[in-house]
This record gives structure tokens, sequence and C-alpha cells, in this order.
């Protein structure tokens, strides 16, 4: 029996890879699933994590906990970012190490490559340039989370692997209208707009940012995939000292585009403008998805399919979804 705890399991990546862990349950694989809400646990909190896993001793860890969020809250609430994602990386690779857990997978973000990188960005851009202001401190904290893996594996043999997502989206989103990411925030602003026969909706910034979409099974998906991976297979694929792997969909659009996208789906048929008051952010974040493709995964949903099933999600889970 594998005993396997998944911080995050309430969020939308969390909750995704634990729907489909329980389905691999479902299909006899002997597996013990653990998991904690924040209110349960709250990973900042370094002793309540220590008492947590030497209770629990599980075989693997899985990390998608972090304090999350969009452009416009990543820009008004640093500290929070830093310090929250800081102390969650800390606490939940350290205390698993003293635990003896000797495998984990924690996410990280595209947000880490530099702000000028080469596009599409590959893993060993990291490291080389400015990173974009807007999310710096929560891009420093993601890094740090990758260098802890690298050094807990160097210093320690342990097994601790890190994925990188691109922008994500699907069932179990944050739809906050000011703190959310741009994709559930425009599914919810033109709903609302054709709700209420709005001529007009306005979309932040100038709507030239590109921005690359995954969704959240296929990221459940490549999750598992990385970390079920052998180990020397795994590790015949990265180095080291640059041991995270790029997870993407391979395409992009601008954010002009995909708002275009959301208004057919939504079925809104009046004006789209842009407010260009509001941030941009990076330009362009295109992964360079090749070292995943070479170990076997590639993603299954288009974005149009994605975002007209995430609507109906929404649609269906408006009172209990996170707006
Ligand atoms: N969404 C995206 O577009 C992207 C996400 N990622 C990364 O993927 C991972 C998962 O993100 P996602 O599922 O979207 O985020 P969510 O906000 O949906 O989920 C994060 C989860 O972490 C929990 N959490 C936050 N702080 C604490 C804490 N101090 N103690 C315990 N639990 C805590 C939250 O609980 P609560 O809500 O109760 O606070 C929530 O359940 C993160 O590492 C994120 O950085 C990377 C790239 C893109
Ligand atoms: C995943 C990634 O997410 C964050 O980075 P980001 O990609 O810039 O995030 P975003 O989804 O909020 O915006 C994408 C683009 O879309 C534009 N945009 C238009 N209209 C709305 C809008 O209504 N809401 C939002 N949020 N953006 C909008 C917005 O101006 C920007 O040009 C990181 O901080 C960090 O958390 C991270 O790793």
């Amino acid at each position: 029996m594998t005993k396997i705890y998944i911080a995050g399991h309430r969020g939308m990546v969390g909750g995704a890879i634990l729907r489909q862990l329980e389905a691999r349950q479902a299909q006899g694989a002997a597996l013990e699933l653990i998991n904690r809400t924040h209110a349960e646990l709250d990973l900042t909190d370094q002793a309540a994590v220590r008492d947590f896993m030497q209770a629990e001793k599980p075989d693997v860890v899985i990390l998608a906990a972090a304090k999350v969020g969009g452009i416009h809250a990543n820009n008004t609430y640093p500290a929070e970012f830093i310090y929250e994602n800081l102390m969650i990386e800390a606490n939940v690779i350290h205390q698993a190490f003293a635990a003896g857990v000797t495998k984990l997978l924690q996410l990280g973000s595209s947000c880490i490559y530099p702000k000028a990188a080469p596009q599409p960005m590959a893993e060993d851009t990291l490291l080389t340039g400015p990173l974009e202001p807007t999310n710096e401190p929560y891009a420093i904290a993601k890094i740090a989370g990758i260098k802890l893996c690298e050094s807990y594996n160097r210093q320690h043999g342990v097994d601790y692997r890190s994925v990188m997502p691109t922008n994500l989206y699907g069932p179990g989103d944050n739809f906050h209208p000011q703190n959310s990411h741009v994709l559930p925030a425009l599914i919810r602003r033109f709903h609302e707009a054709t709700r209420d026969g709005l001529e007009e909706v306005t979309i932040w910034g100038t709507g030239t940012p590109r921005r690359e979409f995954l969704h959240v099974d296929d990221m459940a998906e490549a999750s598992l995939f990385v970390l079920d991976l052998p180990k020397a297979e795994y590790d015949a694929n990265t180095d080291p000292m640059l041991s995270h792997i790029n997870v993407g969909s391979g395409s992009d659009i601008s954010i002009l585009e995909l708002a275009q996208l959301v208004a057919q789906v939504t079925g809104f048929a009046g004006r789209i403008t842009t407010d260009p008051s509001k941030p941009d952010g990076t330009m362009r974040k295109l992964m360079d998805i090749s070292r995943l493709k070479a170990m076997g995964w590639q993603a299954r949903i288009g974005l149009e399919d994605g975002i007209d099933e995430t609507y109906r999600w929404f649609l269906e889970n408006h009172d209990t979804a996170r707006t």
C-alpha cells in the first residue's frame, strides 16, 4: 500500500490530481490517500507541518498547495505571495524529508523564466535574466522550491521532482473578479454581460500579450506521469542542477483572441474593448515542452472544448465555486 499526501487537495490542481488517484484506487491500485484542508493544517506553520508529517509518515508527497492568483493579485499582495509560498515549500519539503519521505512532486510555474526569455522557453533559461515585475516575488518563491528539491536530492539522495505548469484553467478554478487568472475572470465577466444584456465587455491591458493555456485534467495527468516515471528514466532526461520539467499545451493565443473565444462560448455578441491602464505582464511565455514530449506525454484537451466544459462547470457550480 502506497500512502500519498496531496497538499492542496481542495484547489483546482490538487482536486484534479485527487480525482485521478481516486480513479486508480477504484481500479484496484493499492493507494492510501491522505489530505488536510487549509483550516485543519496551515502549511505555513512549521511545527504543525512537522507534527503532521511525523504522525502520518507518507510514502509520497504531492505539493499542489500555494498562494495562487492572477496578475492583479500578484501585483497587489507581493508580500503574501513570497512569504506564504516560501514557507509552504520550506515546511513541506523539509518536514517530508525529516519524516523519511523519499519521493515528492511539487508544482512551480512558467513565471520562473526571465521576462525576455527566448520563445519557446526551455528549462535551461532559468536564472538567465530579470523576471517579470508583476509576479517576481511569487516567481522567486517558486524558484526556491525547485532549488530546495535539487538540494535535498544532491545532499540526501532523495527523489524530489518539480513540474512547471503553464497557465492553467478548468473545473474548480477561482472565478473572483479581481484576484483570479484571465480565463476564469473572462468566463465570469462575459457570462454576466450576456445575462445582463450589456453591449460592451472590457478586458485588462492591451489584449496583445500571448498566453498558453492547459486544462487542469491534462495538468493532473502530466503530474502523475512525471511522478510515475522510473527514477533512471527521470534522471536520464534531467540534470541534477536543472531538474524541473515544463508542462504545457505547445501553443499560445493572444488575450484578445481568448476573449473572442470566451464571448463565443458564453453567447456574448457585443463589443470587446481593452483597458491599457491595466498591466499586460509578460508579453509572451510559451513553454518549450520538448523534454516532456520526448518522455512520452502530450496534452489532449483542446482550448475551445476546455473552455466550453469549464463554462458548463461554472454554470452548474455557481453557488459553490470560488467567486
Ligand atoms: N492556476 C494556474 O494557472 C497555475 C497554477 N500553478 C501552480 O499549481 C499549484 C496549484 O494551483 P491551483 O490549484 O491553481 O491553486 P488553488 O488556489 O486552486 O489551490 C491551492 C490550494 O492550496 C491551499 N493552500 C494555500 N495556502 C495554504 C496554506 N497556508 N496551508 C494549507 N493549504 C493552503 C488552498 O487552500 P485555501 O483555498 O483554503 O487557501 C488551495 O486549496 C500551485 O503551486 C500553483 O502555483 C502554476 C501555474 C499556473
Ligand atoms: C499563471 C500565472 O499567472 C500570472 O501571470 P499572468 O499570466 O500575467 O496572469 P493572468 O492570467 O492574471 O493575466 C494574463 C493576461 O490577461 C490579461 N487580462 C485581461 N483581462 C483580464 C482579467 O479580467 N483578469 C486577469 N487576471 N487578467 C486579464 C492580463 O492583463 C494579462 O495580460 C502570474 O502572476 C502568476 O500567478 C502565474 O504564474
